[in-house]
């Protein structure tokens, strides 16, 4: 592996990471069915997720019939947040080479982050189910902090909490992209997650098409 040039590397969980999308659809529709609602299929899914788990809540209601609001919007919200807890007890899998080339930067001195919009008490189940939780330093949920994703303070409180140094964030969709913009650190787009738009049209300093091309991709990043 080439030299890192970086202190420390946030990613993103949801489609760079791990393949979730089925474990989120699976939770979705038994929430909708719940609510004697249609299943939405999982390209369907796929397009609503990226912006924390209300607002995926939000456009699977609006999809399937009229909105709810109020109580009785929290307390679906409520119910799909158990579910969607339960659902990650048997994790979707992990991308080709996501455990091998994390552990190769772990030992290269790398401090490694997690910046995600999923709520942090499913990302540390899930993370624990997947034998990842050791690896990350700094774990930021999209209801760990008042901010989230596209905001730049929730990367920054990530790259903080490792301790800061030269950064970098590893993302699959616009919010990241954006979140690191508004951070002042590079970023690499893997082009296989969920990015609700042409990859190459998210604006990242390097986009790779496997995870394990990660290290060479951080090589060939602008120092922030
Ligand atoms: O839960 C979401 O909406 C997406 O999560 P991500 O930030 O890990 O992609
Ligand atoms: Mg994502």
């Amino acid at each position: 592996m080439s030299p890192v040039p970086f202190e420390c590397v946030v990613f993103d969980l949801d489609g760079t990471l791990i393949d979730s999308a089925p474990d989120i659809a699976r939770a979705l529709n038994r929430t909708l069915g719940d609510l004697a609602r249609a299943p939405l299929g999982l390209d369907q899914v796929i397009s609503m997720v990226g912006d924390g788990s209300t607002a995926l809540l939000r456009r699977a209601l609006l999809a399937t019939g009229p909105e709810l609001a109020g109580p009785e919007f929290q307390d679906a919200l409520g119910r799909f947040l158990d579910v969607y807890y339960e659902e990650s007890e048997n994790p979707s899998c992990l991308y080709p080479g996501v455990t091998e080339t994390l552990a190769e930067l772990s030992v290269r001195g790398v401090a490694l982050g997690l910046c995600t919009n999923k709520p942090e008490r499913i990302t540390r189940r899930l993370l624990g189910f997947l034998g990842l939780e050791a690896l990350f330093a700094a774990v930021a949920g999209g209801d760990t902090l008042p901010v989230k994703k596209p905001d730049g303070r929730h990367l920054g409180w990530v790259i903080e909490t490792l301790g800061g140094g030269r950064a970098a964030m590893v993302g699959d969709n616009a919010n990241d992209v954006q979140a690191a913009r508004s951070a002042g650190v590079p970023v690499v787009a893997v082009s296989y997650g969920y990015p609700r738009m042409p990859v190459g049209e998210l604006g990242a300093d390097v986009v790779i098409d496997r995870f394990p091309d990660l290290p060479e991709a951080l090589a060939r990043l602008p120092r922030a």
